[in-house]
């Protein structure tokens, strides 16, 4: 494949951008704080100086940002993206946005003449460090069959689903459950420590029932230790909440249970929790606890 550009190496754009190095695809990366490349490099990546750069050099560019307003300005603002987007060039949001924000980008490359895929992921720090992504992809399907050789390093598998939207959505909805099982699950771990249940016992039963999963049994030991280390920033989360909300407001579906933990995340991001892990939604509730 040609050589492909990468903006944005945070958490995930960095162990994604590795991956394809490892599997030696020639990258380019840009990210905003531009020494955060340098990890990159000793890998074997070039810097770009600007996105409008990397799109430039590469017939193929990926993007990896943090919210809908990082993703519009990378394409948008002075030496953004679309500079540089002509006939020919692909452009594959991976950022995990909401429907408006991805077509609005879809327009404006595909006005230039360029093609245009969103694929946001599922599946975390450790998930994109061994390319087990569920990648979640929609708009033009032909530079979709064009980057699958990429996405099949990133990811485990793949789905393409329709038009431009339908993965943000998609992503969306899956990130609204993870959130509302991470505050159920956070309940349930404080209630069996404070009625004087062992939560490490807790986590043996959740384990092996109907309800057992990779999140609880990742996550669950090092919060019962409180511990969160960034995996998945909990702000990132709290977007996520907040833009699922949004669509559940445009197609009026009550959504208490995820209105409730968007709560819990914005209390968390208000006690400076916001850069932690997500499951540091935890500390809401133990901290209501210890306090009564
Ligand atoms: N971490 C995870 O487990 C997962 C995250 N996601 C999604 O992937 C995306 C990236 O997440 P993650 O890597 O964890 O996040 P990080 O916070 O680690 O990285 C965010 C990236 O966005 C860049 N950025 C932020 N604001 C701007 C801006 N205004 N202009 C240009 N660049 C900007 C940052 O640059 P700088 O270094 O300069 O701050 C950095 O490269 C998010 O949409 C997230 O929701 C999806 C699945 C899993
Ligand atoms: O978006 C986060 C994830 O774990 O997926």
């Amino acid at each position: 494949m040609e050589e492909i550009g990468f903006l944005g190496t945070g958490i995930m754009g960095k162990a994604m951008a590795v991956n394809l190095l490892r599997h030696g695809f020639k990258v380019t990366v840009w990210n905003r704080t531009l020494s955060r490349c340098d990890e990159l490099v000793q890998h074997g990546a070039s810097v770009g100086e600007t996105p409008a750069a990397v799109v430039e050099k590469c017939k193929y560019t990926i993007a990896m940002l943090s919210d809908p307003a990082a993703a519009l300005s990378v394409v948008f603002d002075k030496d953004g993206a679309l500079e540089q987007i002509c006939g020919g060039k692909g452009y594959i949001d991976m950022s995990t946005v909401d429907a408006d924000t991805s077509s609005k980008i879809s327009e404006a490359i595909t006005s230039k003449g360029g093609c245009f895929v969103e694929a946001p992921v599922s599946g975390s720090k450790k998930p994109a460090e061994d390319g087990q992504l569920v990648i979640l992809a929609a708009g033009d399907k032909a530079l979709y069959d064009q980057v699958l050789p990429a996405l099949d390093v990133l990811g485990k598998k793949s789905f393409f689903l329709g038009q431009v939207g339908n993965g943000a959505k998609m992503k969306l909805v899956v990130n609204m459950i993870m959130g509302s099982m991470m505050n159920a699950f956070s309940e349930g771990v404080v209630l069996a420590d404070k009625s004087g249940l062992d939560p490490h016992t807790l986590l043996d039963v959740l384990d092996l029932g109907a309800i057992a999963n990779p999140m609880f049994k990742m996550k669950g030991p090092a919060m019962i230790n409180n511990s969160y280390p960034p995996a998945f920033p909990l702000k990132h989360q709290q977007k996520d909440m907040r833009l699922a909300l949004a669509l559940g407001d445009e197609n009026a579906v009550p959504m208490p249970v995820a209105a409730a933990a968007n709560e819990a995340f914005k209390k968390a991001r208000s006690l400076g929790l916001g850069d932690h892990d997500f499951s540091a939604v935890f500390e809401t509730i133990r901290g209501a606890q210890s306090s009564t």
